[in-house]
C-alpha cells in the first residue's frame, strides 16, 4: 500500500451514541490460579456496571501473572472460542449491556503467543482486537532486564475502533511510549486512547504520569491507563507501579488510583474535545510544510475510517 500523508481534514472526531458517560478502571491483583482472577475480574466489572460505567477497562496481563516464563502456559486461542477469560468478559458485557476494553491476555495463535486487547461491545461481540504492537525490552544491569520478545510476536495492525461510547484506539503499555501510534489514533478520529498496562516500578515511577498526559495533551483527547494492582509480597523480580488514570484533554488527572487494588470511576464527557480543539487548533498550527505524519496503511489522504 502506499505511503500517505494525513491530512488535517481527516481530524475531526466522529459522534458517539453516549457523548457523556462513566468509564471504570478496574485495578486488579493477579495470582497464579487464573480461575480465581476470572472470577475476581468477573466481580469487579459487575461492580462496576451496576456502580453506572458504560465503559470498563481491565489491565495489561490480568488472567496469569506477567511472567515471561510462565505466560505461555495460560495462552488462550480467541479466535478458535477456546478462551475463559475472553467468554467471561463477554457474557459480563451482554447482560450489563457495556463496552469492556478486555485489558490484554496472553493469546495462542498458529503456534505464537501474542499480548491481546478484546474490545468487546454491548451485544457481547469481539468488536476488535489489538495485539501488543511494540514489545517490552529493557536492560537496566543490576535493575530491570526483560524481554518480551522472547515470549511474545507483535502485532501488526494498530486497533481503532466505533463504539456506544466513541471512536477507541487502543495500545498495550509500552505502545505508550511511541507518539506515532497516538497521533495515528487521532487522525483516524479517536476520542480516547486505551492503554491497559503493567508498568514497573524502575520506569513507572519517572515516566507513567508523564506519558498519559502527553499522549493526552498532543493529540487533545482522553487517555485512560489500566495497571494490575501491585503485590508488594510477590515473589516476581517484576514488580507492578499501579495507577490507573484517566486523563483529560487537557491533561487533566480526572481519577485516579494508588497501587493497591481498586475500582477507578471517571466521567468522560466527549463535546469537551470538540471545544477544546476549537479553542486552541493545534491541527490547523500544524506545519504540514515542514513535517507530516505518514499513515503507511492508508491508500488515501481523505480515508477516515475505522480499521475495526
Ligand atoms: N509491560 C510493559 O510494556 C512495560 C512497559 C514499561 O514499563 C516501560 O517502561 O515502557
Amino acid at each position: 500500500m502506499a505511503a500517505v500523508p494525513i491530512s488535517p481534514s481527516s481530524l475531526s472526531p466522529p459522534q458517539a451514541s453516549i457523548s457523556k458517560y462513566k468509564v471504570a478502571l478496574c485495578q486488579l491483583p493477579v495470582s497464579p490460579r487464573k480461575e480465581e482472577n476470572i472470577a475476581r475480574a468477573r466481580a469487579s466489572v459487575d461492580a462496576a456496571a451496576a456502580a453506572g460505567a458504560t465503559l470498563v477497562v481491565l489491565p495489561e496481563i490480568w488472567n496469569c501473572p506477567y511472567s515471561m516464563e510462565t505466560l505461555p502456559i495460560y495462552g488462550e486461542d480467541i479466535d478458535g472460542g477456546a478462551s475463559p477469560s475472553i467468554s467471561m468478559l463477554s457474557e459480563i458485557a451482554s447482560r450489563r449491556k457495556i463496552t469492556i476494553v478486555g485489558g490484554s491476555i496472553p493469546e495462542k495463535s498458529s503456534g505464537q503467543l501474542f499480548n491481546t486487547c478484546c474490545v468487546i461491545g454491548p451485544d457481547g461481540q469481539i468488536k476488535a482486537k489489538h495485539r501488543k504492537l511494540h514489545l517490552f525490552e529493557i536492560d537496566i544491569p543490576g535493575n530491570i532486564t526483560l524481554r518480551e520478545s522472547d515470549t511474545f510476536t507483535a502485532g501488526q495492525e494498530p486497533a481503532i475502533v466505533d463504539t456506544d461510547v466513541g471512536r477507541i484506539g487502543i495500545g498495550i503499555c509500552h505502545d505508550i511510549r511511541f507518539p506515532e501510534l497516538a497521533m495515528l489514533y487521532r487522525s483516524r478520529g479517536a476520542h480516547l486512547i486505551c492503554y491497559p498496562s503493567a508498568f514497573n516500578m524502575s520506569t513507572g515511577q519517572l515516566l507513567w504520569d508523564l506519558m498519559q498526559k502527553s499522549r493526552a495533551v498532543d493529540n487533545q483527547l482522553f487517555v485512560v491507563t489500566c495497571s494490575p494492582a501491585r503485590d508488594p509480597d510477590a515473589e516476581s523480580d517484576y514488580m507492578i507501579w499501579g495507577h490507573s488514570s484517566l486523563i483529560g484533554p487537557l491533561g487533566e488527572v480526572i481519577a485516579t488510583a494508588g497501587h493497591e487494588e481498586a475500582t477507578v470511576i471517571g466521567e468522560i464527557d466527549l463535546s469537551i474535545i470538540r471545544t477544546i480543539r476549537e479553542n486552541l487548533p493545534l491541527e490547523m498550527q500544524s506545519r504540514d510544510d515542514l513535517y507530516q505524519l505518514v499513515d503507511v496503511r492508508r491508500e488515501s489522504a481523505g480515508d477516515n475510517a475505522c480499521a475495526a
